[in-house]
C-alpha cells in the first residue's frame, strides 16, 4: 500500500442521527504507519466519526473512502456480551478467522494476560476484557487499528502500559492507528496528530509540550494536563456554517482550542 495513500479518507462528512447532525463538514485523513487521536468532550460525536469511517453509520452528506482490501482491527467503545453466552476467550479470539493456540496464546501475552484462554469470555474483568479485544484486533494483523477508547477500565498503569505496546505494535508492524481517547495527558505523547472534535473538526495539530493548563479542567473538569494548549491549530473550517448542528452538542465557541474563534 503506498505511503502517500491514505488509509481512509473523508470529505465533507455530515452524519445524522434522525433528523440532529451529529457531524458536520469532517474533512479526515490517516496514512499507514501514523497514531492519531480523537479527543471532545462527552455527545462531541467521537465514536459516530469512527463508526461513518469504518461504514458503520452511513454518512448524510460526503463521502467516505477506504483503500481497497484495507484490513481493519477495530476495538469498539461497548461491546455487549450476555452473561449466558458460553464462549471462551480461546473461541472469542478464533472469530471470525480460526487462530492456532499458539497464535492465541501469544496475542494474550502480547497484550498483558497470558492464559486466559479456557476463561469465559463473560467472567472476565473490564480491564481483562479490554485487552482480549486488543488481541483479537491484533490476531488480524490489521493494516489500521481502530480503537474507541481502548483504556477505559485500566488502571493507570494498565493505561500508561496499554499506550505504550500501541506504539510498539505501529513500530513492528507499521500499521496506523486511529483511536478515541479522554486520557489526554497520556495520549498526547503517543500521538503523532490530535483532533478536537466538537461537532465539527475544532481543530487539529500535532502535540508539542506538556503542561498543566485551565483548559482541559474546563473542558473536561479532570484538573490534569491542559492538553488543549498544546495542538498547533489548523483552522479550516467556518463556524458561521455550524447553524444545522445538534442542538445538545456543546457550541463550537465552547471549544477550548487555544485560538480566536471571532
Ligand atoms: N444510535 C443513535 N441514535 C441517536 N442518537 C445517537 C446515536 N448514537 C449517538 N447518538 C447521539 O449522537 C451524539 C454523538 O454521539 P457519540 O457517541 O458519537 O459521541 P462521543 O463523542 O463518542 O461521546 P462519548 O465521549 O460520551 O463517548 C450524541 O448526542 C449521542 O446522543
Amino acid at each position: 500500500m503506498s505511503r502517500d495513500k491514505p488509509l481512509i479518507s473523508a470529505e465533507n462528512l455530515s452524519v445524522r442521527h434522525g433528523e440532529t447532525v451529529v457531524l458536520s463538514g469532517v474533512r479526515f485523513a490517516i496514512r499507514t504507519g501514523e497514531i492519531v487521536t480523537v479527543v471532545g468532550p462527552n455527545g462531541s460525536g467521537k465514536s459516530t466519526l469512527i463508526r461513518a469511517l469504518i461504514g458503520l453509520e452511513p454518512a448524510a452528506t460526503g463521502v467516505v473512502t477506504r483503500a481497497p482490501g484495507l484490513v481493519i482491527g477495530y476495538v469498539p467503545q461497548k461491546l455487549h456480551i450476555d452473561a449466558s453466552l458460553p464462549m471462551s476467550v480461546r473461541r472469542f479470539l478464533s472469530l471470525p478467522r480460526r487462530v492456532s493456540e499458539a497464535e492465541a496464546e501469544a496475542a494474550l501475552a502480547r497484550t498483558g494476560v497470558p492464559g486466559l484462554g479456557a476463561r469465559p469470555l463473560a467472567g472476565l474483568s473490564g480491564g481483562q476484557f479490554q485487552r482480549v479485544l486488543l488481541a483479537r484486533a491484533l490476531l488480524a494483523r490489521p493494516e489500521i487499528l481502530i480503537l474507541d477508547e481502548p483504556t477505559q477500565g485500566l488502571d493507570q498503569p494498565g493505561t500508561a502500559a496499554f499506550y505504550r505496546l500501541i506504539e510498539e505494535v505501529r513500530r513492528e508492524s507499521g500499521c496506523a492507528v486511529l483511536m478515541v481517547s479522554h486520557d489526554l495527558h497520556v495520549v498526547m505523547s503517543a500521538s503523532d496528530r490530535v483532533i478536537c472534535l466538537n461537532g465539527h473538526v475544532c481543530c487539529e495539530g500535532t502535540p508539542r509540550v506538556v503542561s498543566e493548563a485551565p483548559e482541559y479542567r474546563a473542558l473536561f473538569g479532570l484538573g490534569t494536563g491542559g492538553a488543549f494548549a498544546l495542538y498547533r491549530h489548523v483552522h479550516d473550517h467556518d463556524h458561521e456554517a455550524d447553524a444545522a448542528r445538534a442542538p445538545h452538542a456543546p457550541h463550537p465557541h465552547d471549544c477550548e482550542c487555544d485560538h480566536d474563534h471571532a
